[in-house]
C-alpha cells in the first residue's frame, strides 16, 4: 500500500457505497435513478494482469469474462472465495431506482434494483489506460452496449491512484448530461475491482481518426474543433479543468461526435462567492495548480517553465490538436520526452507546407507561451475560422458530421486572411495597398509605415494577381507583366490609387493592370505572393519557374517517356503545354532557402478558366543524391524518388541545377552568373561528350520508367496503414516540483516503472 494511508474519501470509494451518478441507461421504457455504489459478482480470476501494459500483474486481479454465465465459474472456486464473492454481489452492486409504469392503472411506481457485474455480458477489450482496462459490456436485459472501465483496487492502492479515480468519478458526476462529455451511468464494485459503467463510444478516438485519414480538411477540422472547444467551454463553466486533453481522450460516439473522456487528472475547482446577479456559480479559472499532469506533446509551457497550470492549459492543448488535425502530427514532437519538453518550453514548432492560413492564424494565437496572451474560449469562438459556426443554437452538436476527408492543399487555403479594416481605415488601407503595389513594380521609395503594413495587405491581391498574371503570361508568351491592384476594386480605392500613384493607367480588369515589361519572364507580384506565403514559415523564395515534372512510378510500369508526355515527341522538344493538351497540368517550381522544392500544379486545359494552384509535390533538396543532366532541357534528380524536370528555358534549368548542385539547404551560396553559366556549360559539355548522339531520347531503364503526373503517394494522404509516426502519447502524472530536471527524471522513471504518484 506504499507509504500513504487511504483517506476517508479513498476508503469510501473503495469499500463503501457512494453517491448516485446518473440516470440509468439500461432500460428503454423505464427511467432508472442510480444513487449508490454497490458490489458486483460473477468475476473470474484472471491469470494475467488486466490493467494495461502499465499495470502491475496481480494474482488477485479479476476481470469480467466475455459472455459467461455464472455456473461454470463456480466450479473453480473454493467455498471461501465463493462466499466472499456472494457477499460482494450484494455489497458492491449499484442500487438504482427504477420507475415502472403500471400498465393497468398508468401509475408510476418506484423500485430499488441492484445492478452489478452479473447484469452485463462482457465482450472485447476497448482500450487500455495507465490504470484501467476498458471493456465492452452488453446489458443482459436491454441488450444495450456500454463501455466498462475496470480498475483494480489493489493496483490503485499500491500505485497511489485512488485519488485519480475519485476525481474522475466526481468530475463525471458533475458533468453528467453535458454535451460532448462521456456519460457515467453508475459505478459498482466487487472485492477486486471498481467498475465505471460508461456510455459506449463505438467510433474509437480522435487519434485513430487522424491516423486513418492522415489529416482532416478544413471542414472536418472546423466541425470537430468547434465541438471540442464547446465541450471545453462547458467543462470550464462547471469549474472543471481537464488537464490532459489529447486526441486519444476525445472519443467518437455512435454519431461520430466528440465525447471527452479520462477525467482522472482533472482539477475540480472550488466554487467561489459569486458577484453575479443571476447567482451563477463562479470558479476561478486562473487559479494556479502545481500538479505535474498532462501528456508531453500537449503539455503547456507554463507547466514546464513555471511549474503551474490553470484552465489555459486546456486551450493550449486545443491549439495542439487543431494543428494536428491539419498537419497529421502534433506540433511538438521529438524523439524523446525531454526533447519534446524543450520544444514546448520554447514554443518551437513549424507549420507544414501548405497549412491553411485561416487555421494557421488561429493556431498561432493559441500556441502562445504567455497564457494571458492566449485567446480565450470566447475569442476562439469568435475567430474567423468559426465564422460559419453558431455556438449558441446547439447546431455544433446537432449538425451531422461532414464526410471525413484528409486535408488537401489548395490555393484558396493559402490565401492570406482578409484583413478586416476598421470602417474609417478603409481609405488608408486602399492607399497603402496601392502604394505598395506601385512600389512593388515601379516606385523605388516607400515610407516606413507603408512597408510595415504591406505584408498584411498585399497578399490577397498578390494571390489573385498571381493566378491571373500567370495565365496572362502563358497567353502572351511571357511578354506581359502584371502588377497588382486591390483584388476587390472599389471607386474609393481607384480614386485613392489615382491620388497615390500616377504611374499606371487603369484597365478594365478590376484586379489586374497589365503593362508591357519587355522580356521579364514573370512579374514580381508572383514572386511576392510566394514570398509572402512562405514568410510565415521563415522561408523565402529563391526561385519561381515553370517546369514540367514527372516522378518515377513507385512500381515500375510499362510506361516510356513518350507515354509520360504524349505531346513531347522527344525530351528535347519540350515546350509549354499547348492549348490542346487537355491532360496537361501547368506546373511551377518554387525553390526556397530551406531547401524545399515545392511544385504547384494548376490544371488549366484551355487557359480560359482560372483553376487554382495546388501543392502537388515537395522535393527535399537535401535528400537529393544525384542530379543527372539528361540533356540541356531535362534534369533527372535522384533521391527518395526520381524526379524528372524538364524545361525548354535553359536559364531555368541552370538555376535549378545550380541550386541543387550547391546542395542548397539553409544557406544559399551566391555565385556570379557568369560563373554559373560556365559551370553549367562545363557540366553540359561533359555530358554531351558522354552522350553518343545529340538530342537522342535517353534510355530509360525499366526500373526508372515514368508515369504521367504524380504517384498518389506524393499527394497529401494518409500514410500506409493509416500510418504516420503517431504513437499514443502516454500521460505524465506525477507530483509537482519546481525542479524541472527532477520532473524529467521523474517522468522518465515513471515511464520505466509505469507508475504514477498522487498529486498533493
Ligand atoms: N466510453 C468508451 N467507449 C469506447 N472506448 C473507450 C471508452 N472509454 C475508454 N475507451 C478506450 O479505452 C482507452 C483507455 O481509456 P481511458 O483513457 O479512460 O483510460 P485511462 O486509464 O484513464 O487512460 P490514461 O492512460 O490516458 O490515463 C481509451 O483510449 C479508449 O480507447
Amino acid at each position: 500500500m506504499g507509504n500513504r494511508s487511504l483517506t476517508e474519501a479513498d476508503h469510501a470509494l473503495l469499500f463503501e457505497p457512494s453517491l448516485p451518478t446518473a440516470e440509468d441507461p439500461t432500460q428503454t421504457q423505464h427511467r432508472l435513478h442510480p444513487f449508490v455504489d454497490g458490489n458486483g459478482s460473477g468475476l473470474k480470476a484472471s491469470p494475467q494482469g488486466q490493467f494495461g501494459d502499465k499495470a502491475l500483474t496481480s494474482t488477485h486481479r479479476f476481470i469480467p469474462s466475455a459472455n459467461e454465465d455464472s455456473s461454470p465459474r463456480d466450479m473453480g472456486l473454493d467455498p471461501s472465495m465463493r462466499r466472499r464473492r456472494d457477499e460482494w454481489a450484494d455489497r458492491g452492486a449499484a442500487k438504482i431506482i427504477k420507475e415502472v409504469v403500471d400498465p393497468t392503472t398508468g401509475e408510476l411506481t418506484k423500485h430499488v434494483v441492484k445492478m452489478g457485474i452479473k447484469d452485463f455480458k462482457f465482450g472485447e477489450q476497448l482500450g487500455d489506460g495507465s490504470y484501467s482496462s476498458v471493456v465492452l459490456a452488453t446489458a443482459r436485459d436491454s441488450g444495450k452496449k456500454y463501455a466498462v472501465k475496470v480498475l483494480s483496487k489493489e493496483y490503485l492502492i499500491r500505485q497511489k491512484k485512488v485519488k485519480y479515480v475519485t476525481v474522475e468519478k466526481l468530475a463525471l458526476q458533475k458533468l453528467n448530461g453535458t454535451k460532448g462529455i462521456i456519460r457515467l451511468f453508475f459505478t459498482f464494485q466487487d472485492e477486486a475491482s471498481l467498475y465505471f459503467l460508461l456510455e459506449y463510444a463505438p467510433h474509437s478516438d480522435f487519434l485513430a481518426l487522424i491516423k486513418k485519414y492522415g489529416s482532416l480538411n478544413e471542414q472536418c477540422a472546423r466541425y470537430y474543433a468547434s465541438q471540442i472547444i464547446d465541450a471545453v467551454d462547458s467543462l470550464h463553466t462547471i469549474g472543471i479543468i481537464h488537464r490532459d486533453i489529447k486526441p486519444e481522450n476525445i472519443l467518437l460516439d455512435k454519431d461520430m461526435k466528440v465525447k471527452l473522456t479520462d477525467f482522472g487528472t482533472a482539477k475540480i475547482l472550488p466554487e467561489e462567492p459569486s458577484n453575479d446577479a443571476d447567482g451563477k456559480p463562479y470558479f476561478d479559472l486562473n487559479a494556479r495548480s502545481k500538479s505535474f499532469v498532462g501528456t508531453a506533446e500537449y503539455v503547456s509551457p507554463e507547466l514546464l517553465n513555471d511549474s503551474y497550470t490553470d484552465s489555459r492549459c486546456d486551450i493550449w492543448a486545443f491549439g495542439c490538436i487543431l494543428f494536428q488535425m491539419v498537419a497529421g502530427k502534433p506540433p511538438f514532437k521529438a524523439s524523446n520526452e525531454y526533447l519534446t519538453f524543450q520544444k514546448v518550453m520554447k514554443v518551437q514548432y513549424a507549420f507544414t507546407a501548405g497549412f491553411p492560413q485561416i487555421i494557421k492564424d488561429l493556431v498561432k494565437k493559441l500556441l502562445v507561451k504567455e497564457p494571458n496572451d492566449r485567446l480565450t474560449i470566447e475569442q476562439i469562438k469568435a475567430h474567423i475560422f468559426f465564422q460559419s459556426v453558431n455556438f449558441d443554437n446547439g447546431s455544433v452538436w446537432d449538425d451531422d458530421p461532414p464526410e471525413i476527408q484528409p486535408y488537401k492543399i489548395s490555393a484558396e487555403a493559402l490565401k492570406p486572411l482578409p484583413k478586416v479594416p476598421e470602417p474609417d481605415a478603409t481609405a488608408k488601407l486602399a492607399n497603402l495597398q496601392l502604394a505598395y503595389n506601385s512600389h512593388a513594380e515601379t516606385t523605388p521609395q516607400t515610407s516606413a509605415a507603408t512597408c510595415q503594413d504591406r505584408s498584411a495587405i498585399s497578399m490577397t491581391a498578390a494571390t489573385a494577381a498571381f493566378n491571373k498574371d500567370y495565365t496572362g503570361q502563358l497567353k502572351s508568351g511571357y511578354n506581359s507583366n502584371a502588377f497588382v491592384r486591390s483584388s476587390s476594386s472599389s471607386t474609393d480605392r481607384e480614386k485613392a490609387h489615382k491620388k497615390t500613384t500616377n504611374i499606371h493607367a487603369s484597365r478594365s480588369s478590376p484586379s489586374i493592370t497589365s503593362v508591357s515589361k519587355g522580356k521579364e519572364p514573370r512579374s514580381r507580384s508572383a514572386d511576392n505572393f510566394w514570398s509572402s506565403y512562405l514568410k510565415n514559415l521563415d522561408e523565402h523564395v529563391l526561385l519561381v519557374k515553370d517546369i514540367e515534372l514527372s516522378v518515377e512510378a513507385t512500381e515500375s510500369s510499362a510506361v516510356d517517356l513518350e507515354t509520360l508526355a504524349p505531346d513531347y515527341k522527344s525530351p528535347c522538344d519540350i515546350d509549354s503545354p499547348t492549348e490542346s493538351a487537355d491532360k496537361f497540368y501547368k506546373r511551377i517550381l518554387v525553390i526556397t532557402n530551406l531547401g524545399r522544392g515545392l511544385i504547384f500544379a494548376k490544371k488549366s486545359p484551355k487557359m480560359r478558366k482560372e483553376r487554382e494552384f495546388e501543392l502537388q509535390f515537395e522535393l527535399k533538396l537535401n535528400q537529393v543524391e544525384k542530379i543527372n543532366l539528361i540533356n540541356d532541357q531535362m534534369l533527372q534528380i535522384e533521391g527518395p524518388k526520381t524526379v524528372f524536370m524538364a524545361c525548354k528555358d535553359r536559364a531555368v534549368l541552370i538555376e535549378v541545377w545550380k541550386l541543387m548542385k550547391s546542395e542548397i539547404c539553409a544557406k544559399p551560396k551566391v555565385a556570379s552568373s557568369k560563373l554559373e553559366h560556365k559551370m553549367f556549360d562545363k557540366f553540359i559539355s561533359q555530358k554531351v561528350k558522354k552522350t553518343k548522339g545529340k538530342n537522342q531520347v535517353p534510355h530509360v531503364p525499366e526500373s526508372s520508367r515514368l508515369v504521367n503526373g504524380l504517384p498518389s503517394s506524393c499527394m497529401t494522404k494518409a500514410p500506409e496503414g493509416g500510418g504516420s509516426n503517431l504513437k499514443r502519447p502516454a500521460s505524465l502524472q506525477t507530483r509537482s516540483s519546481s525542479n524541472y530536471s527532477k520532473l524529467l527524471a521523474r517522468s522518465t522513471e515513471m515511464r520505466k516503472n509505469m507508475t504514477r504518484t498522487n498529486e498533493k
